[in-house]
């Protein structure tokens, strides 16, 4: 589709129509300005993705879970006309050879050594870096600890631990503001109705499937401008944000000294790998499973093997049928990716009849997976992470950028960074930056 030039300009360019590129527009537009959504994709919310289950149930295929003290995100929720509901409660399971396994030492084990990690990475003293995996073997003794530890961090990071640097977990875990559990709540109706009510408060609808190539700096009559190239055109703004994963950000050619200025810190992140599964079953049977000791039911399970794989009960208050959901992380998702969707389903179903009653496994009513591999523009994963040997504070110089041309995602928030409210907070203080700048 043509656009003239009018559609094209603007005060601000946003690259990427996310959470954080959605926030920053709002408080943008607010103040006054004109902004032009720019987004590569064919609709917004990135990797918040709701579709509708059978029996007309909303299914997240990409962010599901919040809680009480993310409240941009909370109150947006109450204004698209929904509610929080409480998760299911329950224990946190291990699988591992025998079947289900109690995990009081692991959840000992980590309680106690999250501390000693966090000062043993050193991460404010300046040490030198590990990475996660090795961190795991120095400071845990117990095979079965580490193991279900492993497992459950190469799920959250979405990639082999010896690839990740330990300094820029613990930054990033040292920017989660809050005493809750961050699987808390979820909310009574789908996360897309937040993304569209964003949307629809906009000024200017986004131009979908446009996705930006390069920025450059131009001279103009008040100023300098600058020029988006993108697949629908140059776009025209006096700022530019980007809005986009910082695996995205480094695919967009940018104007020097910008592009000197950041590149090491955009480079230090690697993608990540997930694939969420979810099975939606007549009853919650996983929940006492015959082997299972432990008195309470059951609400998350870790996999030893396979390693990165864990499973969480996500059903829903109110609805006459119960969800598992299956988040495959690690090194496991690539090779998952790669087949098709038929064998990827019936692997998922026969790890589930490994952990619990088979036969009542194999019969779900329904089943979506939706692959966070590689994803050209989302990054894969849950978020993009700071590769061993990159800058553990990559964020902090990508949200210390001064200039007309600024970085907003989920990554580099202050708080709650690779959280939808990260995204959220992003966009707004990036927002705040600007206007203080062009005031
Ligand atoms: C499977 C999964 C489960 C998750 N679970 C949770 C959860 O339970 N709770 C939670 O809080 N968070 C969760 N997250 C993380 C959360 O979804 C993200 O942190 C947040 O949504 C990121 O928002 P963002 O705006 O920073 O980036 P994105 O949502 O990735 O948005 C970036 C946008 O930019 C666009 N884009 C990229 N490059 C270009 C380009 N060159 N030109 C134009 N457009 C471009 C993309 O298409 C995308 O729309 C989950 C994520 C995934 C994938």
């Amino acid at each position: 589709m043509q656009r003239n030039e009018a559609e094209r300009s603007a005060d601000v360019i946003v690259v990427g129509a996310g959470l954080a590129g959605l926030s920053a527009v709002r408080e943008l537009e607010a103040a006054g300005l004109s902004c032009q959504v720019a987004e590569a994709q064919g609709r917004a919310g990135g990797r918040v993705r709701s579709s509708t289950g059978e029996n007309g149930y909303p299914i997240e295929e990409g962010a599901q879970f919040l809680n009480q003290d993310m409240t941009g995100l909370v109150e947006l929720v109450h204004e698209a006309g929904m509610e929080l509901m409480v998760s299911s409660e329950g224990a946190t399971a291990g699988l591992g050879a025998s079947g289900v396994i109690g995990t009081d030492d692991w959840l000992g084990a980590m309680d106690e050594a999250w501390p000693d990690l966090v000062s043993y990475a050193g991460y404010q003293s300046g040490r030198p870096d590990r990475s996660v995996a090795e961190l795991i073997q120095e400071i845990t003794s117990d095979a079965k600890g580490a193991a279900l530890m492993k497992s459950s961090l190469c799920e959250l990071l979405c990639h082999e631990l010896s690839d990740i640097s330990a300094q820029g977990v613990l930054e990033i875990y040292a920017r989660y503001d809050s005493q809750r559990e961050d699987g808390e709540c979820q909310v009574t109706g789908p996360l897309a109705t937040v993304v569209a009510r964003l949307v629809d408060g906009l000024l200017r609808v986004p131009h979908y499937h446009t996705a930006a190539m390069a920025v450059s700096r131009v001279a103009g009559p008040g100023g300098d401008a600058f020029d988006v190239a993108t697949s629908h055109g140059a776009y025209r703004a006096g700022a530019v944000i980007l809005a986009v994963p910082p695996v995205a950000a480094r695919e967009i050619e940018l104007p020097p000294p910008l592009a000197d200025e950041v590149c090491a810190a955009l480079e230090s992140y690697i993608p990540g790998a997930m694939i969420k599964t979810t099975f939606v079953y007549r009853d919650a049977y996983w929940r006492q499973p015959a082997d299972w000791h432990g008195g309470q039911p059951i609400r998350e399970v870790v996999c030893i093997d396979p390693m990165g794989v864990t499973l969480t009960d996500t059903s829903r208050v109110g609805e006459d049928e119960a969800r598992l959901t299956m988040f495959t992380g690690g090194g496991r998702a690539p090779d998952l990716a790669q087949l098709a969707q038929a064998e990827r389903q019936s692997d998922a179903i026969d790890l589930l009849g490994q952990a619990f009653d088979d036969g009542k496994a194999r019969q779900p009513i329904e089943m979506t997976d939706t692959v966070w591999v590689q994803h050209p523009w989302c990054g894969g994963g849950y978020n993009a992470h700071i590769r061993f040997g990159g800058m553990p504070d990559a964020a902090a110089r990508l949200r210390g950028v001064e200039g007309r041309v600024l970085f907003a995602c989920s990554e580099i928030a202050e708080r709650f960074p690779s959280y939808m409210e990260g995204a959220l907070d992003a966009g707004r203080s990036c927002a705040a930056r600007l206007l203080r700048l062009l005031r």
